[in-house]
């Protein structure tokens, strides 16, 4: 038995993790790309890495100019995952742009559902996400409530991710793609 699954049972399109902020995205992609011995992209990663951390974007340039640096930092990233399972892990606001949300169609997109209770304690301990800056969990639960709509349209798989560790959930995931490309094969066939 090998230790680590084909990717060609998850399908030869890049696998995107969307949702809210600190629901696991980072983490559960991290563990996922692992798992299917598969490329691994994190976005913030990339715009920390090309840009300075998020917060002195934020400070020093504003929202707007985050958001554009996102949207290239995503496009950039999906490209260069064509044909591949590579595992991409956006940003919780990268969704709400609208050239983001077409490019993504070419992309198995799961969306990882949450609830306030479930991130609590992880937004308590919140540092460099300078949108929950003050009230942390207000502002979570009403971007939440905005931007919910937008992942569930986007979603092709969506993971409940209120119990289990991170591993677990990375197993949970890998199963799910496993059903998902297999029913889409049976439908193209
Ligand atoms: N299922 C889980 N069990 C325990 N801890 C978890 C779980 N999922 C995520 N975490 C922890 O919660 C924190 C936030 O997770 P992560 O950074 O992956 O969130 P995110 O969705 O990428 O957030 P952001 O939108 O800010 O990038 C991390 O410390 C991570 O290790
Ligand atoms: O939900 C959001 O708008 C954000 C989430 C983080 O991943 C970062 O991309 C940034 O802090 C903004
Ligand atoms: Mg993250």
């Amino acid at each position: 038995m090998p230790a680590q699954s084909s990717t060609g049972a998850v399908g030869n399109r890049p696998i995107v993790l969307i949702g809210p902020m600190a629901v696991g995205k980072s983490a559960i992609g991290q563990q996922l790309a692992q798992q299917l011995g598969a490329p691994f992209v994190d976005t913030d990663a990339v715009i920390v890495a090309g840009h300075g951390s998020i917060a002195d974007i934020f400070a020093g340039r504003g929202e707007r100019a985050f958001r554009e640096i996102e949207a290239r930092a995503v496009a950039s990233a999906v490209d260069a995952a064509e044909g591949t399972a590579t595992v991409i892990s956006l940003g919780g606001g990268a969704v709400l742009d609208s050239g983001t949300q077409q490019l993504i169609g070419r992309c198995t997109v799961v969306y990882l559902e949450c609830d306030a209770d479930t991130v609590a304690a992880r937004i308590a301990r919140n540092s460099g996400r300078p949108l929950l800056a003050g009230d942390a969990m207000g502002r979570w639960t009403e971007m939440f409530a905005t931007r919910k709509p937008v992942y569930e349209r986007l979603a092709d798989i969506t993971l409940d991710v209120r119990h289990g560790s991170i591993s677990e959930l990375g197993s949970r995931l890998e199963a799910a793609l496993h059903n998902y490309v297999a029913a889409k094969q049976e439908v193209e066939k």
